[in-house]
């Protein structure tokens, strides 16, 4: 089996909403994400011969990824009132709405499921909000 790895990261801010703690205040972190694909078998013939997939197309597509996310407010949706979020919007400020709580643990899962959807045998995905911690998805 290979296993190929790749890393990015994003500065951006976030808050857990309903949670107990300095972290329901709105804070920063670099996120790092370190992505694995794996392959039995190697491209066979044309510019890829040898390879799983082409490095650059794999940290590109992750960078994409993680630029979309970068320097900006990525807040869970309906977790802040309506006329709080219209106030930041009105003000210029980016904010990236998500479907989850922007916990460590679902952004890993966030990465692993759009690399799947854009084709990649993703092995698994870990995020590390902190240098010290970090989650990996993997199925
Ligand atoms: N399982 C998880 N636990 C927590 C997450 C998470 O994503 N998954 N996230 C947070 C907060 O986002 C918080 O920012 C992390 O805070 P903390 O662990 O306290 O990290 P610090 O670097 O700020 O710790 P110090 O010890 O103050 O340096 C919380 N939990
Ligand atoms: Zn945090």
């Amino acid at each position: 089996m290979y296993i190929l790895r790749t890393e990015s990261s994003f500065d951006s801010a976030h808050f857990l909403s309903n949670y107990e703690g300095k972290c329901k205040n709105i804070h920063g972190h670099r996120w790092r994400v370190e992505v694995e694909v794996q392959s039995e078998k190697l491209i066979e013939r044309g510019v890829k011969k040898g390879m799983v997939v082409d490095f650059s197309d794999f940290k590109k597509d992750l960078k994409q990824l993680v630029d979309a996310l970068d320097h900006k407010l990525i807040i869970e949706k309906e977790t802040l009132k309506n006329r709080t979020l219209e106030c930041l919007l009105e003000e210029g400020f980016e904010v990236i709405q998500v479907d989850f709580r922007p916990t460590a643990e679902n952004f890993s899962a966030y990465f692993y499921n759009v690399l799947e959807e854009q084709g990649y045998t993703v092995k698994r995905a870990t995020v590390y909000e902190t240098p010290n911690n970090s989650a990996t998805y993997e199925r």
